[in-house]
């Protein structure tokens, strides 16, 4: 366990053990991640108010502050935590998270990774709910390279709730939402077949064959953290869900051209899905 994680792991217990002790909450703990810390810091407080939580959650803390690597808050039931961009670094949040949650001897925790992505053939500001993470040759597996030898994961996201999570979306029905594959990449730039990078080795054409190819692998969105989420997720038996909006179609172009306000309102969709979700398993009405 790093430092920042050993730390942690007195105060976690005593958070986590309180919102698993909660009569009214049932033994249950959601904990939501995604990329920026304060795109979470904002879920912590949107979740805090629609829990209808003590005050209006503006003061919440960060658990982590003694950390920059990531941030995590507490509302009610629901941990909202930070973890950077790309696998190494949700990789390394996972493992100290699962960690913690071990030791707080957590039972029942649903995680749901809420992010952005690219679209592939979608409206921009559709919600993905991904079914399986592929990688860039469009297989349904993480490489995990342990010691000199290169260990395959499955990749398979809960099916069940992914279906539940599609359900609660068409009771919002704010926004196109479906459930498609995610293609998760190690890069922003020439691995996810932009031409607009610093690097670029490859036609246009060429690009526009690839995500063609992509989408008749039933991909639907890409990203850069689905693939070794939903491996870590499968392996330590978490039940886990990825859910992102896509901010652009990658058949039309590479840059992301909607306004700042069109922005924000996209990243908010997965937190309105989750929010419903998440009060509906507390049993809350709408
Ligand atoms: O929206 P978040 O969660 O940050 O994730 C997406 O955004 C980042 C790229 O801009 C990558 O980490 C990608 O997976
Ligand atoms: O195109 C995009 C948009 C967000 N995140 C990604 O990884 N790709």
């Amino acid at each position: 366990m790093s430092i920042a994680a050993a730390s942690l792991c007195g105060r976690w217990r005593a958070v986590t053990q309180t919102a698993l002790q909660r009569p009214t909450m049932r033994s249950t703990l959601f904990v939501c991640v995604g990329g920026s810390p304060n795109r979470m810091r904002d879920f912590a407080i949107f979740i805090h108010q629609e829990l209808g939580l003590d005050g209006d959650g503006s003061d919440i803390a960060d658990i982590c502050a003694g950390t920059d690597r990531y941030s995590m808050y507490k509302a009610g039931p629901v941990l909202s935590i930070s973890h950077g961009m790309g696998i190494p670094s949700i990789s390394i949040m996972l493992h100290e998270l699962i960690k913690l949650l071990h030791h707080a001897k957590c039972r029942d925790v649903t995680i749901i990774r809420i992010g952005t992505s690219g679209g592939i053939g979608i409206e921009p500001g559709t919600v993905v709910i991904t079914d399986i993470a592929v990688d860039a040759f469009f297989r349904p597996q993480f490489e995990q390279v342990i010691l000199d030898k290169v260990v395959i994961r499955n990749t398979q996201l809960d099916q069940k709730l992914a279906e539940s999570l599609l359900r609660c979306s068409k009771e919002i029905d704010d926004f196109p939402t479906l459930i498609g594959h995610t293609m998760c990449t190690y890069d922003f730039y020439e691995g996810q077949g932009r031409l607009d990078g610093a690097l670029c080795s490859f036609s246009k054409e060429e690009k526009c064959e690839y995500l063609q190819k992509a989408y008749i692998a039933r991909v639907r969105n890409i990203e850069m953290e689905s693939s070794v989420f939903a491996a870590m997720c499968h392996l330590c038996g978490l039940k886990a869900a990825v859910v992102c909006v896509t901010l652009l179609d990658r058949l039309q172009g590479d840059q992301i051209t909607h306004s700042h306000g069109v922005l924000t309102e996209f990243q908010k969709r997965p937190q309105k899905l989750i929010s419903s979700f998440i009060r509906k398993q507390l049993q809350m009405c709408t």
